[in-house]
Formats: structure tokens, C-alpha cells, sequence
């Protein structure tokens, strides 16, 4: 907790469950003055009123970012383009305009194209989440422990990176900076095949004619209920995500084709020798993962949820 804000406005474009984490966090830390929302949907600024977590809802992109002096796009991945379109003549100079998407190269050349140069750019994509979505579903310690990564264009003001880097430690996360094409290939292949694999194996379950709906998740042992929550993810979001990271998922899910085919031969021809060696590297590698602290699977409710200081 900090006894001065350290933004005076801070408007957030969009209120799912991500903007909604972000207002939730910032109260909750006292980061800054005054929250100013928006969201397309009447019926989503009107719940957002009446969770009472912003101090203003306002009903046009451009009325929210006046006088902001940290601006936060939390809206799918296409959007991200019009809706800079529609703010950037009412930005106040000296700004923070950010974002959260999961993608980034591709929206980073949406968004600049419309910044004016007395504002700062700073990406950001905090690799936090669930398959939930909407003004309700956000909570205030969705950030602790997990990344967040920012991708500040050649020559962006260190000062304002530090002040968002700043901002989002003080809500939980770990910040690391990178360019924004690496980003993409690394997401590629932590995230976004992931939810490819998962969106693909629950439809192939479905049709098959000899398994009924019902018995799908009756039967289904752990890692299928993990695939079936990561399918219920918002399909908006992963159209865009797909859409706008085609050349990374377009690579790594070659590198992929070409490992399952590996395995699958292996099977046809009974060669369990590969079959063993393969799981013994893959067995090492998530050790490795846990070992050194970056356990980002599925949430385990069993276990008890960190936790964010509450405001004295
Ligand atoms: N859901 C997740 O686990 C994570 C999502 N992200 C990124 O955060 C962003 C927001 O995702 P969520 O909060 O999960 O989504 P959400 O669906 O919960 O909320 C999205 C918000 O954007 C608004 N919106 C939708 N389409 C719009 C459009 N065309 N123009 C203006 N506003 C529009 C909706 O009304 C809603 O207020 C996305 O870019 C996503 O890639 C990043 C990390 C994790
Ligand atoms: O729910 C899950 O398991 C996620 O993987 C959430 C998630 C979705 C998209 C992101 O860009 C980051 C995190």
C-alpha cells in the first residue's frame, strides 16, 4: 500500500474481466485518485455503476481518457486499432496509454499509428487469466505472482516504462520487458497453441457418435476437465488472438505437427523406447517449471488463493 496515488486518473477502455481486475487491484492498493470506466455496452456501464468499484462511468471511449493521465485498453485484440483512433485527439499530453492484450506486435502497429507523439506508449500484457469474462468476473489478486510484460516501442521515455512497471508491481505482478515480435513467438507457444489444442480436442470429443455428451465429463480425468475449462474461454478474445499472432502460431504449430507425428509413429509402430524417452524429457521439463517457481497451470482451488493488502 502507498499513501500518495501514483496516477491521479486512471481510465480504463473496456471492463471485462481484466479491466475489472485492474480496478478491483488499483482501489485495493489506493494507486490511484480516480477510476473513469467505460465500456460499449449500456448494459455493461450499467453494471459497472452498480459494482460500485470506479468512482465514474462514462458512455464514449473519448469522454473516458480526458484528463487521464494513465490510460489502460482492456478490449479484445482487434479492437484495439478504432478505439486508440477514437481517443487519440482526447488524450492529455504526458499520458500513459497501455494495454493489456495478448497480443502484441500486431496491435502495437494498430494502436501506434493513431498515438500523437506528446503521449507515451507503453504495452503491456499481463499473463494472468481465466476462461471467465465480464464486469463480474474480475477480482483483485488475478495479477500476484504472475507476469507482466511490457513491450515499449525503440525510444520510449524510460521514465513512463518504469512508472507502468511500478504500477503493476504494486498490483502482485512481475515485470519483465521485451520486443514485442518475441513476445508473440513465446506466447505462441505458452498460450496460445494451448488454448488451440484445447478448443480443437473438446470439439473432437463431442463428435464423436460413440461417446455421448454426458459421458464426455463423466469420464473425463484431470486433463481433460483442464482442456474443457480452457475451451469455455471467450471466443471473441481467441478469434482476435488467432487473427492477429497467425505467423507465430503458424510456426510453432508446425514445430508441433511435426512432434505429434513423431508420437504418433511411434504408437503405430509399438516403439516404446521413444514413447518412454519422450515423457522422461517432458516429466524433467515441468519439474524444472515448478522447481524454479513458475507454476502457471491451472488454478488449484484446493490451495489457498494469495492474497492483496487490503487499503488501511
Ligand atoms: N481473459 C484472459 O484470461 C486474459 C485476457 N487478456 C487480454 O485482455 C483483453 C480483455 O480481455 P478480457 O478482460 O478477458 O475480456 P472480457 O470479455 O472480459 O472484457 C472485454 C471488454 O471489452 C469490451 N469490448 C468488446 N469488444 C469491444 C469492441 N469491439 N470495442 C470496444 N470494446 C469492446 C467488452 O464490452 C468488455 O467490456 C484482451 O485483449 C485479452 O487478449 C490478457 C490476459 C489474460
Ligand atoms: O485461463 C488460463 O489458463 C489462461 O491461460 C488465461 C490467460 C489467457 C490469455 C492470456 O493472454 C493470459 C492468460
Amino acid at each position: 500500500m502507498i499513501d500518495t496515488p501514483m496516477f491521479s486518473r486512471l481510465a480504463l477502455i473496456g471492463f471485462g474481466l481484466i479491466g475489472g481486475s485492474i480496478a478491483r487491484a488499483a482501489r485495493a492498493q489506493g494507486l490511484v485518485g480516480e477510476i473513469v470506466a467505460t465500456a460499449r455496452s449500456a448494459a455493461t456501464r450499467e453494471r459497472v455503476q452498480e459494482l460500485g468499484i470506479v468512482d465514474r462511468v462514462v458512455e464514449s471511449n473519448a469522454e473516458a481518457v480526458k484528463d487521464a493521465d494513465l490510460v489502460i485498453l482492456c478490449i479484445p485484440v482487434g479492437a484495439c486499432g478504432a478505439a486508440t483512433e477514437e481517443i487519440a485527439a482526447s488524450l492529455k499530453p504526458g499520458a500513459i496509454v497501455s494495454d493489456v492484450g495478448s497480443v502484441k506486435a500486431a496491435v502495437v502497429r494498430a494502436m501506434a499509428e493513431h498515438l500523437p507523439a506528446n503521449v507515451h506508449f507503453v504495452p503491456a500484457h499481463p499473463v494472468a487469466g481465466t476462461e471467465d469474462s465480464g464486469p463480474d468476473s474480475g477480482f483483485a489478486e488475478l495479477f500476484i505472482n504472475r507476469w507482466c510484460i511490457l513491450t515499449p516501442p525503440d525510444g520510449t521515455d524510460a521514465d513512463a516504462v518504469e512508472k507502468l512497471a511500478a504500477f503493476w508491481r504494486a498490483i502482485g505482478a512481475n515485470v519483465e520487458v521485451m520486443t514485442p515480435e518475441h513476445h508473440d513467438l513465446v506466447l505462441a507457444v505458452t498460450s496460445h497453441l494451448p488454448h488451440l489444442i484445447a478448443y480443437t480436442i473438446v470439439s473432437t470429443a463431442d463428435e464423436l457418435e460413440d461417446v455421448t455428451r454426458s459421458e464426455v465429463l463423466k469420464f473425463s480425468a484431470g486433463g481433460f476437465r483442464d482442456f474443457t475449462r480452457i475451451a469455455a474461454s471467450d471466443p471473441t478474445m481467441w478469434r482476435d488472438v488467432f487473427l492477429n499472432n497467425k505467423d507465430a502460431v503458424l510456426e510453432m504449430l508446425g514445430e508441433f505437427q511435426e512432434d505429434l507425428s513423431k508420437l504418433t509413429r511411434a504408437i503405430r509402430r509399438g516403439d516404446g523406447e521413444t514413447l518412454f524417452d519422450h515423457f522422461t524429457r517432458t516429466r524433467a521439463i515441468r519439474r524444472g517449471i515448478v522447481e524454479i517457481g513458475q507454476d502457471d497451470a491451472a488454478p488449484d482451488f484446493g490451495r489457498k488463493q494469495p492474497q492483496l493488502a487490503k487499503k488501511a
